[in-house]
């Protein structure tokens, strides 16, 4: 439903994207994940119609957005960044100055706009001027927006940024609603987020696409994915050396605010199972544990191995 192929965008002699492609079907909610400035929002801009690609190819719902711009636009939902609006216009007059150049007949658009509110609970700021909402509000204004004509593809370009959690927690729940019928594509910073309502995510790094996959699977890749966190009942010194030789154990270290000697994290190469080999090496030299946990790792960790630190980007790229 969502289609880009070997999209780039140059800006003078700066590539901001870089040969992205991924596809999008119906059903699936894609994070789009990357760093500041790894090209999430001028790819969509792009994928939205708001800016042409320098090379590469977009369809929306089977619509080519540079040749057939119209019913790709009419197939897609788009949020943008900061979600802009008339400030001076109520929500119910933006959305249904919306609805109407998206061509709804006067009743389907009551309706819609019934319909919408209510999922969004925007009823109590209707006839407030926009100018005037909290940023939380503007956002969810733009989302109204974005879905008043009910598209059957969504490009969301951070669509819980500056709600607090009540309505992140809202809007998650209208993506995972929605999620059946249509294609969504959200970028967010959020990791948590990806894991709570993406099918797939697309990791992209200056301009390109470094992962591609089920979260689950990237959490997978995570250095710390079936790693054993263990809790002695006493203090033991040595524990790195009992463990050294059992099989698939490459390291032993503290843990993050965990007590030396007693709190330990044993990682594996390569996400090898780990858990019995040391849960048997424990037993066979007596050392009593309190708790013992394998860890899944998280996406942070993988996101933070396969993007570059803003640091090591401040080069200019050709
Ligand atoms: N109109 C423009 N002219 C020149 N450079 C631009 C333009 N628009 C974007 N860029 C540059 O392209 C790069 C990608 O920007 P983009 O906004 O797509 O990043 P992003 O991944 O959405 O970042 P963020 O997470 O901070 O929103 C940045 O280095 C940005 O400065």
């Amino acid at each position: 439903m969502i289609e880009i192929v070997d999209l780039v965008k140059r800006f003078g002699p700066f590539t901001a994207v870089d040969g992205v492609s991924f596809a999008v079907g119906r059903g699936e909610v894609l994070g789009f994940l990357g760093p500041n400035g790894a090209g999430k929002s001028t790819t969509m801009k792009m994928a939205a119609g708001f800016l042409s690609p320098t090379r590469g190819r977009i369809a929306i719902a089977g619509h080519d957005v540079e040749n057939d711009a119209i019913a790709a636009k009419r197939a897609l939902g788009y949020l943008p960044e900061g979600a802009p609006a008339y400030g001076d216009m109520t929500p119910r007059s933006f959305l249904e100055f919306l609805g109407r150049v998206r061509g709804l007949e006067r009743a389907a658009l009551a309706g819609r706009l019934a319909q919408v509110v209510d999922e969004i609970q925007l009823a109590a700021v209707l006839d407030q001027p926009i100018e005037t909402l909290s940023k939380g509000f503007k956002r969810r204004v733009g989302l109204a927006g974005a879905i008043l004509h009910d598209p059957p593809c969504l490009i969301l370009d951070e669509p819980t940024d500056g709600l607090d959690p009540n309505q992140k927690h809202e809007v998650r729940n209208l993506i995972r609603r929605m999620a059946p019928d249509k294609a969504i594509v959200v970028s967010t910073h959020i990791l948590e987020e990806v894991e709570a309502v993406c099918s797939r995510a697309v990791i992209i790094d200056r301009g390109r696409v470094v992962a591609d996959g089920k979260p689950a699977d990237l959490v997978a890749r995570s250095p710390f994915h079936n790693a054993v966190r263990l809790r002695l009942i006493a203090t033991v010194a040595d524990l790195g050396a009992r463990l050294a030789d059992v099989a698939g154990v490459t390291r032993v270290t503290t843990p993050e605010g965990g007590t030396p000697g007693r709190d330990f994290l044993v990682v594996p190469a390569q996400g090898a199972s780990i858990i019995e080999g040391v849960a048997a090496r424990l037993r066979q030299t007596g050392i009593a544990i309190e708790t013992m946990a394998v860890e899944h790792g998280k996406l942070e960790d993988v996101f933070r191995d396969l993007t570059t630190s803003d640091a090591a980007r401040t080069g200019a790229r050709p």
